[in-house]
């Protein structure tokens, strides 16, 4: 199981304790495979509002509880200051640019795979695990990211931002198994958090109305709502509290002299401060046939350079089934990506994540999108074809 040349009896790894069965189970597969292991329960938000919302207290007692009962130490650091310097500084200035980003894969590369694991080559650690629904792959002097064995937990689409180097130091031991597995080898060994709820959300808001934490960060500005034709129909409290295809929460019921299907949210016009709206949930203004996108990233070889066409899949969306795509590098460095099929609510801001089979190839973040191929492309792929 070790991939490094030390004997596993000599490899110390340090396991992300979040208090939850899936860092629980990876590290009692750990024990079980002959590593030292260790903990390290991680603290990133310092909130200050007496919070019900945040459970890190909850959180830290069972991960305490767990290491308890596995006999293994756990420590414990605050990396508040990085999370909000390095994720949530980055996180409010997106949205004021009208775009909705992805903190965690952004907590994933800045905080667990890169503070954290500064952290725990400190205290010795020759690797770090989480517990992830992630493969890592080791051939030919390589490692890659392989998407978890568990194809409804697959959390690859998180972590394409890590780097093949970082990836080298960490393992994931509970990608090799399904979340029941996981759930019931937590019951067998006593582990408290065999039940426990999955997380859900962005750790730091939990629980809580998303549209109240944002207010707190930044000056909602409302504006009109329109349809596709210009008519105003009502107003929004503000561009960033909305996501394109989002159905609740405009504001509007039915319109005088319109059919009474359900409004949609297609697009945003951040220069007027426009909700652009229409209705029903397929309406050909939310199908997009490409769209281009920048920050790219891979783990290993950039499979677009040399002016290549990457013909693979994608996910532009966590939980999104894999998508027929193909890839190229555009003139100033980003990627333009046309689809086999139209796709639904492409949001700028979110992330776009490439696949050959089951690795992870690592992603970039979506620009804009369009409603026809990108056409140089196209004939590109038609004439290698
Ligand atoms: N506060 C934390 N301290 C240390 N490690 C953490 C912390 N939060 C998350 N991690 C690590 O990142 C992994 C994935 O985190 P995520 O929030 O997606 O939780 P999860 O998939 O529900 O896993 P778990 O069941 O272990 O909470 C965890 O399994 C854990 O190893």
């Amino acid at each position: 199981m070790s991939p490094s040349s030390k004997p596993i009896s000599e490899t110390k790894v340090i396991v992300g304790m979040s208090g939850g069965v899936d860092s629980s189970v990876s590290a009692l597969l750990l024990l079980q495979a002959g590593y030292q292991v260790e903990g390290l329960f991680m603290k990133n938000w310092d909130e200050d509002d007496g919070s019900e919302y945040c459970t890190a207290k909850d959180d830290l007692a069972d991960a305490e509880s767990v290491c308890a009962k596995l006999g293994i130490k756990l420590h414990s650091a605050n990396f508040a200051a990085e999370y909000w310097d390095n994720v949530f500084e980055h996180f409010l200035e997106e949205y004021k640019a009208g775009r909705t980003p992805n903190p965690d894969i952004l907590c994933n590369r800045e905080i667990k795979f890169k503070v954290f694991l500064d952290y725990a080559e400190l205290l010795g650690a020759d690797y770090i695990a989480t517990g992830h629904y992630v493969r890592r792959l080791d051939e030919g002097g390589r490692t890659y990211l392989a998407k978890g064995l568990d194809n409804n937990k697959d959390q690859s689409y998180f972590l394409h931002a890590v780097s093949e180097a970082e990836f080298a130091k960490s393992l994931f031991p509970v990608g090799e198994l399904e979340k029941p597995e996981v759930r019931v080898l937590a019951e067998e060994h006593g582990l408290i958090t065999h039940n426990k709820k999955d997380s859900t959300g962005i750790c730091f808001i939990g629980e809580r109305r998303f549209k109240d934490f944002l207010a707190q960060y930044l000056p909602a500005q409302p504006g009109v709502i329109e349809d596709l034709d210009g008519n105003a129909l009502g107003q929004h409290s503000g561009l960033m509290y909305h996501t394109i295809g989002q159905r609740q929460g405009l504001g509007i019921g039915g319109v005088k002299g319109q059919a009474e299907a359900p409004w949609y949210v297609v697009d945003k016009d951040l220069e007027r401060n426009v909700l652009l709206v229409a209705q029903g949930s397929d309406h050909p203004r939310l199908y997009k046939q490409s769209l281009s996108a920048s920050q790219s990233h891979w783990i290993g070889n950039n499979p677009c350079a040399h002016g290549n066409v990457f013909h693979g899949h994608s996910k532009i969306r966590y939980r999104q089934a894999d998508q027929e795509c193909w890839v190229r590098e555009s003139a100033d460095g980003g990627l333009e990506i046309n689809f086999a099929e139209p796709q639904r609510a492409v949001t700028p801001g979110q992330s776009i994540v490439f696949y050959k089979e089951d690795i992870c190839l690592g992603g970039a973040v979506i620009d804009q999108a369009q409603d026809e191929l990108i056409e140089e492309l196209a004939a590109q792929v038609t004439e290698a074809s």
